[in-house]
């Protein structure tokens, strides 16, 4: 057991780690998406916020009416053998938060800074993590809940926003559902119930949580529900009783709060008989447990990721070298060393061994003799040009052994009928040795 919670735990660091290097999910099969997480989503209103604090028993979400979880929140709890609870946020990693209130207004600002203080909702989630002694070690995904109709202030998408949002979540085969539905609604107008029945028909990653059982109308009860014969689930439904908004407003304290929700199962005449599998308490270890076998099941494909990302980010490092040096002294050590293994590995290409030198040899094997070979040299070497070149750089005093000037001016018109087929070449070697560099 306690080797499975280290391993949610391990899970949880690299989840982080993915986060850190831009790993987010969504891009395909990423190393993230082969992690199993628990997305929460239900209606406005249905009680998302208040199980979250619940599994976590821990104030810290912001609340108020309307739209308030405008940007997915990914919690992750880390549970510590003892010390002190604390929170810290991935966008400001050098801050401990150890007061919870700070947290909720740390997530409102956040919020804000890219939505502004609208009521739009943006895709981009806040990374939380929760350390404390009192919480199972799990990933958690709170999202903005359903709604049927835009407010003013909305844009007309923003219905359908939302639940896109929720969906590109809830259909990752990897992502277990926690479908939060309010008992005092008709179970067959439940939106979690409903997306969560499209994404995963057979129902066995989605969990069934009845929260507001203490609102039910007096003579009627959610047994048929719970008890799975309203709509059954693979997963037995859990049922909840949150904080009213009047406790919130008396700031009555979690702890106080899960000992009245167990007393309430406990001494309900309806639930008593499922008192044991009832509350947050139950549903955080459920989730646990769940989380721990799929982790099982998963173990060898986890394994197969993280082999391949850790061989894709081995040959990056081969890639980019080793890391600059600080000081003055083996930083020019470390250029020196640059320009020796560049020049090595140019020699190489040029001398062989590596490819690029042949390429050159073809430039004076082929390409040069080829160009020379259609050069007018009959023309300019013929009998007539010759006599006409010479008597031409004799001028009025004939020569009397050698045509020595116009030998000379054959000599320089050859040389420059030669440039043009010469240059050519430089420019080839020039442009192969360019290439020898990218
Ligand atoms: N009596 C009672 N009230 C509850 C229960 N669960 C939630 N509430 C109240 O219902 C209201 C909404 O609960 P939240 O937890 O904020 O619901 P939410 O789904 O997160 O809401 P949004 O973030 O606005 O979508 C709050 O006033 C809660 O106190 C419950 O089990 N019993």
């Amino acid at each position: 057991m306690a080797t499975m919670e280290s391993l949610i735990g391990l899970v949880n660091k690299i989840q982080r780690a993915c986060t850190v290097l831009g790993d987010h999910g969504g891009q395909g099969m990423s190393l993230w998406e082969a992690l199993p997480s628990v997305a929460v989503v239900g209606g406005q209103s249905s009680g998302k916020s208040s199980v979250l604090e619940s599994i976590v028993g821990r104030d810290f979400l912001p609340r108020g009416s309307g739209i308030v979880t405008r940007r997915p929140l990914v919690l992750q709890l880390h549970k510590t053998q003892s010390g002190a609870e604390y929170a810290e946020f991935l966008h400001a990693p050098k801050r401990r938060f150890t007061d919870f209130a700070a947290v909720r207004k740390e997530i409102s600002d956040e919020t804000d800074r890219i939505t502004g203080k609208t009521k739009q909702i943006s895709n981009i989630p806040i990374h939380l993590s929760i350390y404390s002694p009192n919480v199972v070690n799990l990933t958690l995904i709170d999202l903005p809940g359903l709604t049927k109709v835009a407010v003013e202030g909305q844009s007309d998408s923003i219905v359908e926003d939302i639940e896109n949002m929720v969906r590109s979540y809830v259909e990752k085969p990897n992502c277990i559902i926690l479908a939060i539905t309010p008992a005092n609604q008709d179970i067959a107008t439940s939106d979690a119930i409903k997306l969560a029945r499209e994404v995963d028909p057979s129902g066995e990653r989605t969990f069934g949580v009845l929260t507001k059982l203490d609102l039910m109308d007096k003579g009627t009860n959610a047994t048929e529900v719970l008890e799975g014969r309203a709509y059954r689930l693979q997963h037995p439904w859990v049922g909840i009783v949150n904080r009213s908004q009047a406790d919130i407003n008396k700031n009555v304290d979690m702890i106080v709060a899960r000992r009245k929700e167990r007393e309430y199962f406990e001494t309900s005449p309806d639930y008593g008989h499922l008192a044991s599998k009832m509350g947050s308490e139950y549903l955080a270890k459920l989730l646990s447990q769940h989380l721990e076998l799929v982790i099982r099941q998963r173990i060898p494909s986890i394994i197969s990721m993280i082999n391949k990302t850790i061989d894709e980010l081995n040959a990056e490092l081969d890639r980019i070298g080793r890391p600059v040096a600080a000081d003055g002294g083996a930083q020019l050590y470390m250029i020196l060393e640059l320009c020796r293994a560049f020049d090595r590995v140019f020699k190489e290409h040029l001398d062989g061994g590596r490819p690029g030198g042949d390429r050159i040899y073809g430039v004076f094997d082929h390409q040069l003799p080829a160009a020379l070979k259609k050069l007018p040299f009959d023309r300019h070497l013929s009998l007539k040009n010759v006599q006409k070149v010479v008597t031409e750089a004799d001028g009025y005093q004939p020569h009397l052994i050698a045509p020595e000037q116009g030998y000379r001016r054959l000599i320089d018109g050859s040389i420059t009928y030669f440039k043009g087929p010469a240059e050519a070449s430089v420019d080839a070697v020039m442009f192969l040795l360019v290439l020898l560099l990218v």
